[in-house]
């Protein structure tokens, strides 16, 4: 199990993650999403010891990556597809993780079958795509037959075969009782591929639940009521009707009326005693998707201009309350369990309990693959 308790991360004045409390459980693949710069990698790197933490602490098994033994061969991991020596071929790339670490050469010829890549074993990995490179660094994550992994956007750069492929290697891995922690901005893929979810945004805990209890939490039931398009005036009739009767009406951009809080036998009766036909009557859930991103848009750093003089900004949409909003000043309670010390204000720098910022690491390549074990998810074993 992964624990992390108060984690906080911060860059001089910046804090890229702060007061995170979670637990990443073993048998089922959790995902961790966020938008860009939520903090995903940073936490990520900090589960791995490649950065030290300003404050709180993340364990693997009840300890700090670096203090557990054979740590490489306990934890196997995909930070940067692009940590590899370009002018290696991929075998060469895997054989050298290997021998760091003591795992059997033939283990590396497994691993390159379960990732597709044995046809090109021998080709140097500069020449690769951005999907073969991921997959040559999920290779190299799953050389030592880990009991706990983590992927940092496996996905990417992958083409649909090879989306349909991670999630099926990622469900295959946590069915064996391994913990699984997959970072992600898409909400679509996770709902597809996690069981549990935490979500983040600007460094700070949004929602820690199963991706069930975030369905049921986060999509809103709606009605779509749509009235004759020639006869504008029945929409407006219909809309004070509802609204009267306190449901909450909201114009859709084609025409319809989108209608909370009100059961689709009232709004019929309603219609009907406000004499205005309905052409359309339809019940709807909100997507996942749309709640992900109403849960989140008080967290996106960075956004297109050309998509706000657009109107291509994420609108709220009905139903699902007041967006949570990343507060100034963090307040112990909030979504996550309360700091282990009361905290500072994370976006003002020189306040608070806030260490200097710790040096990353030289070097930001993910952890060696660590040794063989018997692995249920490899192909049979090629002769060498
Ligand atoms: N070494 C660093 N020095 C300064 N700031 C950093 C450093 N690493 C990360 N940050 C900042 O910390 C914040 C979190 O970054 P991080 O890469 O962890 O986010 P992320 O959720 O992984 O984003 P993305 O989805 O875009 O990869 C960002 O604002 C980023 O600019």
């Amino acid at each position: 199990m992964i624990e992390a308790v108060g984690l906080t991360k911060r860059y001089g004045a910046k804090a890229a993650v702060y007061n995170l409390s979670f637990q990443v459980r073993p048998g089922a693949v959790t995902g961790f999403l966020g938008p860009n710069g939520a903090g995903k990698s940073t936490t990520m790197r900090m589960i791995l010891g490649l950065d030290t933490p300003t404050a709180g602490t993340v364990t693997i098994g009840g300890r700090p990556y670096r203090q557990t033994p054979n740590a490489p061969r306990q934890v196997g991991a995909l930070l940067d597809a692009k940590a590899v020596h370009g002018g290696r071929s991929a075998r060469n790339h895997l054989l050298s993780l290997a021998q760091l670490s003591g795992i059997p050469a033939r283990r590396v010829d497994e691993v390159l079958g379960v990732v597709g890549l044995q046809d090109v074993a021998r080709k140097r990995s500069k020449g690769f795509s951005l999907g073969m490179g991921q997959r040559l660094g999920i290779a190299a994550a799953l050389l030592g037959d880990p009991q706990v992994l983590l992927f940092d956007e496996p996905v990417n750069g992958l083409d649909p075969e090879g989306i349909l492929w991670v999630r099926n290697l990622m469900k295959q891995l946590a069915a064996e009782g391994r913990t699984v922690f997959v970072s992600s901005h898409l909400m679509s893929e996770m709902a597809l591929t996690a069981d549990h979810l935490i979500v983040i945004g600007r460094g700070q805990l949004l929602s820690d639940m199963s991706v069930k209890e975030f369905i049921s939490a986060n999509s809103a039931d709606f009605a779509r009521v749509r009235t004759p398009d020639t006869e504008p005036a029945l929409r407006e009739k219909l809309s004070s009707a509802l609204s009267g009767a306190g449901g909450q009406v909201v114009p859709e951009p084609d025409g319809a009326l989108r209608v909370m809080g009100l059961p689709l036998p009232q709004i019929s009766e309603l219609a009907h005693g406000a004499d205005v036909r309905l052409w359309e009557l339809s019940p709807h859930q909100a997507s996942l998707e749309e709640a992900y991103m109403r849960m989140t848009q008080g967290a996106v750093d960075y956004r297109s201009t050309a998509d706000q003089k657009a109107g291509l900004m994420q609108q709220p949409q009905p139903g699902f309350g007041p967006p949570p909003q990343i507060p100034e000043v963090p307040q112990q309670g909030w979504y996550a369990p309360p700091a282990p010390q009361p905290g500072a204000n994370p976006y003002l720098g020189g306040q608070g309990p806030a260490a200097p910022p710790a040096a990353p690491p030289a070097a930001a390549a993910p952890p060696a693959a660590p040794p063989a074990a018997p692995a249920d998810l490899t192909k049979p074993e090629d002769a060498r």
